[in-house]
């Protein structure tokens, strides 16, 4: 069997409502869950292979998307949260107890500061963006996937309509290099 790159995406993918206002998003706790609540719909939604973002059980990839920070809010539970890395760019509160990540903030100077990471598979709503791309692709190798089956993780992104990508999609990447010139300048 194939294995499974995430649930959302191995049987094709569902696309988002454009007029989806938001929900809420649960960590897996039978009980007592850690509840955040989202004002908004998520942007640059993506699968992403990297190391560090949550996957769900038995999945190769993330899937995670970005909110304004402002639109973000613990409404319960919050003191079941605890900062995963300290010193990630991107600082991962996940659960203490069940070890889902509920949101990932970024605190130092970066081109997204003011955006949370986020995994709206964690809501029971529908209509939150589809993924828009694969990230990261080769990073799972890193984790253990055998190099010689990667050609088929591209395929099967590109059978459901997502561009595979070893870093973030172009325009992403435009976005972080344009902040490091504008940083460069600054500094002559
Ligand atoms: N190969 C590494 C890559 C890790 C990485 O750079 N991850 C990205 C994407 S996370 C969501 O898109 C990143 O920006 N990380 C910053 C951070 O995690 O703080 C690996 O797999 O670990
Ligand atoms: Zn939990
Ligand atoms: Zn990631």
């Amino acid at each position: 069997m194939a294995p499974s790159l995430h649930p959302s995406i191995d049987n094709g993918i569902k696309k988002g409502d454009a007029n989806f206002a938001g929900g809420k998003l649960y960590c897996h706790c039978p009980s007592n869950k850690v509840e955040v609540t989202l004002g908004s719909n998520v942007l640059h939604n993506h699968a992403c292979g990297c190391s560090k973002c949550w996957k769900p059980k038995s999945a190769l990839f993330s899937v995670v998307g970005v909110i304004p920070t402002d639109k973000l809010s613990v409404t319960a539970n919050e003191q079941k949260l605890h900062i995963i890395d300290e010193s990630a760019a991107i600082q991962r509160n996940a659960c203490r107890e069940c070890g889902v990540h509920l949101f990932g903030r970024i605190v130092v100077d970066h081109p997204f500061k003011g955006l949370d990471f986020v995994h709206t598979e964690l809501s029971d709503k529908s209509g939150w963006q589809e993924p828009q791309f694969a990230a990261f692709v080769s990073s799972i190798i890193e984790q253990g996937f055998p190099p010689d089956q990667i050609d088929g993780v591209r395929s099967k992104f590109k059978s459901v309509g997502l561009e595979s990508y070893d870093v973030l999609s172009p325009p992403l990447m435009d976005a972080i290099a344009t902040h490091t010139a504008q940083k460069n300048k600054a500094k002559l």
